[in-house]
């Protein structure tokens, strides 16, 4: 996936770590799904950190030569981001990135491709007390939150007949969820290479990041966000399937995931994810007269898993269940 969206020119330049904070951005609205509470956000807070790549073979003097007569400094293009973010009329980073590329191209007409990435920096309302009902959202007052972000990435070439989108992607990063009981992993390979015990009752903590790709990008940017994805209800999912199943191992369990957010949203062509096993260590088994017990950090090196599945992937799922379900019935 990093490799699919890397930028495969050599000759490129930008600036990375560009901090933005817009306030007041249009609320987003978005459908519900079963899984989760979210159905928007009202934009109050739009924080970014924003990564600005270029190139154009018409650069390669300034590499070759020191000739910086077609050379944007990456300090201006800082100031353009800043600037033209007072411009967004939109309410998601995705429409946000295409915005920013569509006006950076228009003006610097030299360029052949930019990509642009940004972190959205997670703010959430605080909750302070109010005369109608006992507590409600401050709008005013937001707290920095350090948990798991959405990250996003916009490609665009200068065309014969205008603008090409050549690459896009959307993930929440750093997803970090201890499900204290309710998790096994057993049945492993058992050789004179074993030393891990079997386990019907892990604590299991897991690190996720989770990709999803629209089959038509065009379903990102809709202006009233009716088929927008929103890493908050990706989140929630997650969340949702880690505390229903009785999970044999992470493997399984995203494998779930990922057939959950296909079925949730059929403008999905893909949904990827990267987990890194963080399991706690047991230290004492049981704390007297109680369920309690007592863990430490795990020690290093750490498990990871990778899984990425499409629609068929869906679709094949669904024929084994219908003939399970059938066989069943017989
Ligand atoms: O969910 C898991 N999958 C594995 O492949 C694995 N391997 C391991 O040592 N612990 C775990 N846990």
């Amino acid at each position: 996936m990093m490799e699919h969206n890397s930028i495969k020119r050599t000759m490129h330049y930008g600036k990375g770590d560009v901090l933005v904070y817009r306030t007041f951005v249009k609320p987003l609205h978005v459908q519900p799904i079963p899984e989760s509470a979210f159905t928007g956000t009202d934009n109050v807070v739009f924080a970014l950190n924003v990564k600005i790549t270029v190139w154009a073979d018409a650069l390669l003097s300034s590499f070759s030569e020191g000739d910086n007569t077609l050379v944007v400094a990456t300090d201006s293009m800082k100031n353009f981001i800043l600037r033209r973010t007072a411009d967004f009329t939109g309410s998601t980073v995705e429409s946000y990135l295409q915005f920013m590329a569509t006006v950076f191209m228009d003006k610097y007409t030299h360029l052949t491709g930019i990509e642009l990435s940004a972190e959205r920096i997670p703010f959430d309302p605080v909750l302070v007390p109010s005369d109608e009902t006992p507590f409600q959202e401050s709008g005013l007052v937001y707290r920095h939150s350090r948990n798991e972000s959405g990250v996003y990435t916009f490609r665009m070439e200068r065309g014969e007949n205008g603008y090409r989108i050549v690459g896009q992607s959307a993930k929440l990063s750093n997803l970090h969820l201890i499900k204290v009981k309710g998790s096994m992993f057993a049945g492993f390979v058992r050789d004179e290479y074993t030393t891990l015990a079997e386990s019907f009752d892990r604590p299991l903590y897991i690190y996720l990041n989770i990709g999803w790709e629209y089959a038509d990008y065009g379903d990102a940017l809709l202006e009233e966000a009716e088929r927008y994805v929103p890493a908050e209800q990706i989140s929630d999912i997650t969340h949702t399937l880690f505390h229903q199943l009785n999970s044999p191992s992470i493997q399984k369990l995203i494998y779930d995931v990922g057939l959950r957010i296909l079925e949730r949203y059929p403008q999905l062509g893909k949904v990827w994810f990267e987990s890194n096993n963080r399991t706690w260590e047991t230290i004492v088994e049981q704390v007297p007269g109680s369920e309690g017990r007592v863990y430490t950090e795990p020690r290093p090196p750490y498990g990871f898993q990778g899984f990425s599945m499409t629609r068929s992937d869906l679709q094949a799922a669904k024929r084994v269940q219908e003939a399970a379900a059938a066989a069943e019935s017989k």
